[in-house]
């Protein structure tokens, strides 16, 4: 679907990407980066809408530098920030957008009615966008950019201003607009855990270069941890000590959650287990059974992005994988 090789961009005072070279598969995959980190600069450059200062990228196997408008016909785009005129209805806008690629009024016209409803929005779709909520304006950006049937969207940052519960049918509608319609997809987010749910492939950058690239399988197997909370028993009057041990004893690196860093409330009684495979689940369990304590809670907690960047500078994370 994509593929970037050595691709540069430099700005007067900053490199926003750096020698990036990547493939991107059909399916849905998830571009992941702090903020800054060159996901908007490498979708504009995918789009042809802005030159790279040095190396090559094709869409569809479409070069960027010349073929950007035969690119955009292919291609949805749903831009980062608010970009929707208020006094105009949802209807009129995506029709607007659908006949901007090409289609005729009629085609238009039944597109925008199916791929609004598509997107989960009825009446008030006949309402000036003014008036919508962020939820409702992240939708009409997807419309927009699914209304012409490309056979890729970019997405960036769609679920930038929304709630969990937004969020949630975000990541639902973007896992649909592939498996409904045969669409593949790259999505841009700051946040690793949202990204694993919905997409088949994590690209990870910093600072404008690639960190990793890997089916989100490898990366969760990577990166996941367990958290443990357990009872204490007469028998064992710190049973989050006595757990301790007992799993480093059996070979598994174990950390208090306070020492996590990841964001999570810290708790000295809570235990962060790396998760190597299967058998770890087993080898929690059967040590909390042998010491006879109650388990409270043993739940997967994702890394986030900023451990991953950590662990890279340590020199232990992912970039020796890096594609
Ligand atoms: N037109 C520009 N002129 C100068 N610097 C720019 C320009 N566009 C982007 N940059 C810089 O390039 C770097 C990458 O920006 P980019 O917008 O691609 O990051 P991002 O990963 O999309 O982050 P965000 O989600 O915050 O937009 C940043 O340091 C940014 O300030």
């Amino acid at each position: 679907m994509i593929a970037t090789e050595s691709l540069s961009k430099r700005f007067p005072r900053v490199t926003a990407l750096d020698r990036l070279s990547v493939d991107i598969t059909p399916g849905v995959t998830g571009l992941v980066g702090a903020n800054g980190a060159g996901k908007s600069t490498l979708i504009k450059i995918l789009l042809g809408l802005s030159p790279a200062s040095e190396g090559r990228a094709t869409v569809l196997g479409l070069d960027v530098a010349t073929d950007g408008s035969a690119i955009r016909e292919q291609v949805g785009y749903m831009p980062e920030h608010d970009c929707l005129p208020p006094d105009v209805s949802a209807t009129e806008f995506v029709v607007h957008m659908a006949r901007m690629s090409g289609l005729p009024p009629t085609a238009a016209r039944e597109r925008t009615a199916d791929t609004l409803r598509h997107v989960g929005l009825y009446e008030e779709r006949y309402r000036p966008m003014g008036g919508y909520s962020t939820g409702m304006k992240q939708r009409v950006k997807l419309a927009q950019a699914l209304v012409h049937d490309p056979r890729l969207v970019l997405l960036d940052e769609p679920t930038n201003g929304l709630d969990p519960a937004g969020r949630d049918e975000m990541l639902g509608l973007i896992r649909r607009v592939h498996t409904d319609f045969g669409i593949s997809v790259l999505v841009t987010s700051h946040l690793l855990g949202e990204l694993e749910r919905t997409c088949d492939h994590v690209v990870v950058i910093d600072g404008g270069r690639l960190l990793r690239s890997s089916s989100t399988r490898d990366f969760t197997q990577a990166t996941a941890s367990l958290a443990i909370e357990v009872t204490d028993t007469a028998a064992h009057p710190d049973g989050t000590a006595a757990l301790r041990a007992a799993l480093a004893e059996a070979g598994l690196e174990v950390q208090p959650a306070s020492r996590a860093g990841d964001g999570a409330p810290a708790s000295e009684h809570v235990l962060l287990v790396d998760v190597a495979g299967d058998e770890t689940y087993d080898t929690v369990r059967d040590a909390i059974a042998r010491l006879g304590l109650g388990l409270i809670r043993m739940e997967q907690r994702r890394h986030r992005i900023a451990e991953i960047f950590r662990d890279d500078e340590n020199g232990s994370g992912g970039a020796a994988d890096a594609a």
